[in-house]
């Protein structure tokens, strides 16, 4: 960065910069005719030293990275007429965004003590800089708005399995200490209904494993669509799937299970060429929080209800 002569002997005028648009008095160009015009090369970062500091860009361009948590933004582009580094003058604090010239490039630099007087001078500096300052608010919490819709969106994809829709086990490790001591402090009950596609093996063999995931994704579509907007549908992993019912006792759990399991084997599976394929059925295994559980003995007691419901002939339901 090198200075190549004050603003007054410059080509450049006033009525090309947007911060003194109607403010172009005498007043405001004597003072601005003894600030410096810098020339930067392209890629050069344009030093303050960390000091508050106004840049004006002449000709050439910018671009200032913002500083993120994230150490990381996407690049703004400062095109001739307009400014950087107003907030900081503004609010006497360091400008911890990256400024670098994107082309070669020339700026007219105006210290924080002048910008304070450019605005004593007249309302046309003050109300430029208003406007442009609301301009940057209003795109920094658009900015912001985005990249929080962004993160709920992933945030989402990541606790949902992708082939039925259901939660993952992701979210389970997550939710289901949560509901547990929820039921807990509420004093409510708590079941977990926990499903096991019979024969699925066979059901691949046969019909292939593109029907396979058909079938699945059709198997967790009726548990959903069984279950109340309270209770939680889960993947639990490959063929086995997940009820989670909060507010529900022993009793009826079982009726709930009862009902999942008749949906179950009325449901049809159709294959892409639109023919219907063979019923499915599934065993369930049933199981409520007791008084001395944890989530994960109330997992394993489903778990044992569902073994018992295989070992009794599947198309069932266990406690
Ligand atoms: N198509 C498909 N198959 C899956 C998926 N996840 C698991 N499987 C299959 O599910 C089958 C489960 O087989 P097994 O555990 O032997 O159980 P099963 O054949 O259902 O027999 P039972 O549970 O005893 O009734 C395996 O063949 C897995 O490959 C999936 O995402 N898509």
């Amino acid at each position: 960065m090198k200075i190549i002569g004050a603003f007054g002997a410059s080509r450049y005028t006033i009525r090309e910069l947007e911060l003194f648009r109607d403010a172009d008095t005498p007043a405001v160009a004597a003072l601005l005719a003894a600030c410096p015009v810098v020339k930067v090369a392209k890629g050069e970062p344009v030093e303050d030293g960390l000091r508050a500091r106004l840049y004006v860009v002449l000709s050439g361009s910018l671009g200032v990275q913002p500083a993120t948590a994230a150490g990381e933004g996407e690049i703004q582009r400062v095109l001739p007429g307009e400014s950087v580094g107003e907030q900081s003058v503004l609010d006497d604090a360091a400008n911890l965004d990256a400024i670098t010239a994107l082309d070669d490039s020339e700026l007219l630099v105006i210290e924080p003590a002048l910008v304070w007087r450019l605005i004593d001078e007249g309302n046309g500096v003050a109300r430029n800089l208003l406007r442009l300052l609301s301009f940057r608010i209003r795109a920094a919490n658009a900015l912001l708005r985005r990249r929080q819709k962004l993160g709920e969106f992933y945030r989402q994809l990541s606790m949902n399995d992708g082939l039925t829709g259901l939660y993952n086990r992701a979210w389970l490790n997550d939710m289901l200490p949560k509901l547990v001591a929820r039921s807990r402090m509420d004093r409510s009950p708590l079941s977990l209904v926990m499903i096991d596609l019979d024969h699925f093996k066979r059901f691949n063999d046969t019909h292939g494993h593109m029907a396979g995931d058909t079938a699945l994704a059709t198997a967790a579509a009726v548990i959903r669509s069984a279950l109340r907007p309270s209770d939680f549908a889960v993947r639990y992993g490959g063929e086995e799937l997940m009820a989670i019912l909060p507010n529900t006792n022993r009793t009826l759990a079982v009726m709930v299970a009862e009902r999942l399991c008749a949906r179950m084997r009325e449901a049809v599976v159709f294959d892409d060429m639109r023919i219907a394929l063979p019923h499915l059925t599934g065993s369930f295994g049933v199981a409520s929080l007791g008084a001395e559980q944890d989530e994960r003995s109330l997992v394993e007691a489903a778990d044992a209800a569902l073994y018992r419901a295989k070992e009794a002939g599947r198309d069932r339901i266990h406690v």
